[in-house]
């Protein structure tokens, strides 16, 4: 099975053909000398058909790669390289033992130059690392999974507290550079207490789920972020909404939310459930920062409610005795 230039004792060519890895040996003319065990039936050349060719014609899609540009670094100047498995394709046409459609095996290839009786050599060493890799892979796609899961409220599955702080800061500084506009609705659904104490917890998620995803829904722009902001409060940031656009869409969102239809307990103001709204929009050099605009529109939201609730108060409005 193995080709070396001297004949290897049955001994070391039993060890090598039982190495759990490829190794081939080339001599200064790229030529593979030693091809064991291990190569044949994953790349289905036998050693008959490798002895004396260059590798590179074995392989010519080898021609260019950087597994090439290790073999002369290590013929020419004694360089000895690791090329690790990459994204894109494993460098050798390699497959699982038996399966010549099956999928390329991801591989490690170290190339390491020696001398011996004056010749020079390089030992190729090929990996199979399909495992690493694809355990590398889940681990990654989990990651991405945890992050995006980690800026998703999970009983609504809008936005949450954390998303919509990264988004106010970012869509402020935002505002701050293009001057633009920006407004800001903070909602609370009204009476949710008596909404739980009649229904039940329970139903109380329910319901905050219905009217997040009715608000989520009512928010067309790429840039607007729904979220909840806490218990039974949510959120809209709207990017480029000065303030009268904004009121105008605070209404629809609370008249959409109240044309659900969904019943209230009969302590509640209205049969059905309502939303109270306070709007601020950004100020240049008073709301300005997420904290003093989020305040602003807290107070808005604290007259609306004052003011009798399921109604849209705007920040300015908020010392207007109800
Ligand atoms: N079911 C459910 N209830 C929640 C959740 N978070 C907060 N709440 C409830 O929301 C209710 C909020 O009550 P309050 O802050 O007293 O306000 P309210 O009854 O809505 O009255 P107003 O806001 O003044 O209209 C409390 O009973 C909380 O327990 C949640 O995740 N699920």
């Amino acid at each position: 099975m193995t080709l070396t230039p001297e004949p290897a004792s049955p001994f070391t060519a039993r060890a090598v053909n039982l190495a759990n890895c490829g190794l081939v040996v080339l001599d200064a003319g790229q030529e593979i000398v030693l091809w064991n065990g291990w190569m044949v039936p994953r790349s289905g050349y036998s050693v008959a058909r490798v002895r004396d060719r260059s590798l590179f014609e074995v392989f010519p899609e080898l021609r260019g790669s950087r597994v090439e540009s290790a073999v002369l670094a290590a013929l020419t100047e004694e360089v000895a390289t690791t090329v690790p498995p990459s994204t894109g394709r494993s460098p050798f046409p390699l497959r699982e033992a038996g399966s010549f459609d099956g999928a390329r095996i991801e591989q490690s290839v170290s190339v390491t130059p020696f001398s011996e009786a004056g010749e020079r050599y390089c030992l190729v060493e090929i990996r199979d690392v399909s495992g690493v890799v694809d355990r590398e892979r889940r681990l990654l796609d989990h990651a991405e999974s945890l992050r995006a899961r980690s800026y998703v409220d999970g009983l609504t599955g809008i936005a949450n507290r954390r998303h919509f702080d990264v988004a106010l800061d970012r869509e402020l500084r935002r505002a701050q550079r293009n001057g633009g506009a920006l407004s800001l609705l903070l909602m609370d659904i009204d009476s949710f207490k008596a909404y739980n104490d009649h229904f039940g917890h329970q139903e109380g998620d329910a319901c905050l789920t219905t009217v997040a995803q009715a608000l989520a829904g009512m928010l067309k722009r790429p840039a607007d972020v729904a979220a909840r902001y806490g218990g039974e409060e949510f959120a809209a940031i709207l990017p480029d909404t000065a303030a009268g656009p904004a009121r105008v869409l605070a209404n629809a969102i609370r008249e959409h939310v109240a044309a659900l239809g969904l019943p209230h307990a009969p302590a509640a103001l209205r049969p059905h459930v309502t939303l109270s709204i306070g709007v601020a929009s950004f100020d240049p050099g008073r709301l300005d920062e997420p904290a003093a605009l989020i305040e602003a529109a807290d107070k808005a939201l604290y007259a609306a409610k004052r003011g009798g609730r399921d109604r849209v108060v705007m920040d300015g409005e908020a010392d207007v005795p109800a």
